[in-house]
């Protein structure tokens, strides 16, 4: 039986992006409290994988996120899925505007709404939770006044919507990521991500440099970079990469190999389709056909002294 842990509990945004992912019908949900516990769950072996988030269009990264997958027992990214988040604020029914003293919520969310709360509830004291369930939960249970999370939390612990979509920004949007122990990674489809951790061999001039040219020069493009600290070494830093192409194609092997070479270490985080967007157009000779015969090139040099 596949167990699959989440971000929890029931109703966050996490919860609702299962959906756009593959989970095998009857697998076994595990909501847990957060991102952290949900990661380790999958290294533990309690869950087969994790379904977290990884960034947000307005708010960035989920450092809890990378830094767990970054560090510890090697995980691998099965797969992404994107989700549009709305935010209400919900109350115990009979709660005014005016009465709510206390909102809690996840730190993603405090993001996306912190405007629309100074000008709402300037007075109101904003605490920082697990989930944005979590939140609502607790709202429930009496612990907070009011809770900024999804509709469908609201609906599932009983709370009434003081005020709809109070988003500072219109159209954000979260990608999630499907975590399982590492695994070969699901077959190339033309238009995919690979995800990878690069920790610098030493903090010289040029370091970062080297290693987008690595990239750069096999005609790489990235679409995430974040550079995160290295937490036993003061000033030192790696970084959190995203480039499109798979581990299969010739140019994301040959870059990644040469990584390997330039770099004190590599993590690599998984190959899996790309559900955003479309890659941009690959460079004359970075196509496969151009390593595959490169190599034969230089296999006849080097037999024959001659290509
Ligand atoms: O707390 C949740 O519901 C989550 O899934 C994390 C989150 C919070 C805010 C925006 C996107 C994801």
């Amino acid at each position: 039986m596949v167990t699959i842990a989440f971000l929890g509990p029931e109703g966050t945004f996490a919860h609702q992006a299962l959906r756009g992912l593959q989970v095998a019908e009857g697998a076994t949900l595990l909501p847990l409290a957060n991102v952290t516990l949900a990661i380790d769950a999958v290294r533990a072996g309690s869950a087969d994988a994790a379904v977290v988030p990884l960034e947000n269009s307005v708010e960035g990264a989920v450092p809890a996120t990378l830094d767990a997958l970054a560090a510890g027992e090697p995980l691998v990214i099965a797969e992404e899925a994107y989700l549009a988040v709305r935010f209400d604020l919900m109350a115990r029914p009979g709660t005014a505007l005016a009465d709510v003293a206390t909102v809690a919520t996840h730190p993603h969310a405090e993001a996306q709404v912190r405007r629309w709360l100074i000008a709402t509830v300037p007075s109101a004291e904003v605490v920082l939770v697990g989930s944005t369930a979590g939140a609502a939960r607790a709202v429930a249970d009496g612990q907070y006044d009011a809770a900024v999370g999804a509709a469908v939390a609201g609906e599932l612990y009983g709370l009434d919507s003081l005020a709809r979509d109070v988003a500072d920004n219109e159209n954000a949007v979260t990608r999630f990521v499907r975590l399982t122990r590492p695994a070969p990674p699901p077959a190339a489809t033309g238009n995919d991500r690979t995800t990878f951790v690069a920790y610098l061999r030493e903090n010289h001039s040029g370091a970062l440099l080297e290693l987008l040219s690595e990239l750069a020069t096999r005609g790489i493009n990235l679409t995430r970079i974040e550079s995160r600290p290295d937490r036993g070494r003061h000033g030192m830093y790696h970084f959190s990469i995203d480039a499109e192409g798979h581990v299969t194609d010739e140019r994301v092997g040959d870059a990644l190999a040469a990584l390997h070479r330039v770099c004190a270490d590599v993590r690599y985080l998984g190959s899996y389709p790309r559900r955003d967007g479309t890659r941009g157009p690959t460079p004359v000779g970075r196509h496969d056909p151009d390593f595959v015969e490169a190599r034969a090139w230089l296999a006849g040099v080097r037999e024959h002294g001659a290509g």
